[in-house]
């Protein structure tokens, strides 16, 4: 049996890599076999094409160039790490996938959703995710915490302004309308531990308990 592919998403400092780390705890030692990676990177390609297009000295990027370079890690990763992993029955849980590019290069970065939706049919095929994890929280509330948080480094789609911020979001929930039954939303904006909860409850009622 093939595994389940399982993806978060969400607005910047949703808290999605760090329920991700706390997931993969959680789970570590279990009879479940789970394969945790992010977008865009995961392999060594996809993580050199991710320094170039997160890369703050950039800005000359054209919409159009980082809508592709996210489609060409995508199929690197993809086509590397995610597929083998699920035809060997693997869950694979990934941070991020082809809903940022709908909703910060489709809706966000006005390309138009269904033409970032044709370039990567063209990367990846028809494949989605089974299950989205939507980690809802306000693009101030999630920026304001990348802010606080002194360890990490800002990129070049951090440092975009809020309006760009507000668009994503607004890009998300037009995907969440479209897609009902494969998104799944949480409140982010609440104690970690309570999104960790929320998220893991989601996770053993598709991939069974740990
Ligand atoms: N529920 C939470 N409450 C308060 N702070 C949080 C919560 N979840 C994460 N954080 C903090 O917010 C910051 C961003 O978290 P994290 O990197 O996990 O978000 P993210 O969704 O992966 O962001 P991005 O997509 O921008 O990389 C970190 O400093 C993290 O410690
Ligand atoms: C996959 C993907 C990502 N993005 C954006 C979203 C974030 O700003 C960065 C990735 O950084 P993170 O710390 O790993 O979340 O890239 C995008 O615009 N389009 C995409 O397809």
């Amino acid at each position: 049996m093939t595994g389940l592919f399982i993806t978060f998403e969400g607005p910047e400092g949703a808290g999605k890599t760090s329920v991700l780390q706390r997931i993969n705890e959680i789970y570590s030692g279990s009879t479940q076999d789970i394969l945790f990676t992010r977008e865009p990177g995961g392999i060594e390609i996809a993580e050199k094409i991710r320094e170039v297009i997160l890369n703050k000295a950039h800005t000359a990027m054209h919409e159009r160039t980082e809508a592709l370079l996210y489609a060409a890690a995508r199929a690197q990763h993809f086509f590397e790490k995610v597929e083998p992993a699920l035809a060997a029955g693997t869950h694979v849980i990934c941070d991020r996938f082809i809903d940022s590019s709908l909703a910060y290069q489709g809706h966000a970065r006005g390309i138009g959703v269904a033409e970032v939706k044709a370039i990567n049919e063209f990367a990846i095929g028809e494949r989605m995710p089974d299950v989205t994890i939507f980690f809802d929280i306000k693009p101030e509330r999630g920026l304001a915490r990348i802010q606080e948080a002194d360890e990490r480094e800002k990129n070049r789609l951090d440092v975009e302004g809020l309006a760009f911020h507000h668009r994503v979001y607004e890009g998300y929930q037009q995907l969440i309308t479209s897609y009902p039954s494969r998104i799944r939303v949480v409140n982010a904006d609440q104690p970690i531990d309570v999104v960790v909860a929320d998220v893991l409850a989601i996770l053993n009622e598709v991939i069974g308990v740990k």
